[in-house]
């Protein structure tokens, strides 16, 4: 696959709504161990955004974008 500005900006709007869906699950999660899973979730999903803003950064666009049709039905 080759990566371009528009599937990185496209996954980026996955992963933040993921990674706010996981922060949603830290809150609500009925015990410790559940909240420690969705924490690693969480970050996992952060580490990858980062690493999204740094080709973002590096090739000079921008990551906001409204989500195509394939992100929303994927969502
Ligand atoms: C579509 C999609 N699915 C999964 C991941 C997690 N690697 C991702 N970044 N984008």
């Amino acid at each position: 696959m080759v990566l371009t500005p528009y599937l990185i900006s496209q996954d980026a709007f996955y992963l933040e709504s993921y990674a706010r869906v996981f922060a949603a699950a830290i809150a609500k999660s009925p015990d410790r161990e559940a909240m420690y899973d969705f924490k690693y979730l969480l970050d996992s999903s952060i580490n990858e955004l980062k690493l999204h803003r740094g080709y973002a950064e590096r090739w000079g666009f921008g990551l906001e974008i409204r989500p195509g049709h394939a992100v929303k039905i994927h969502l």
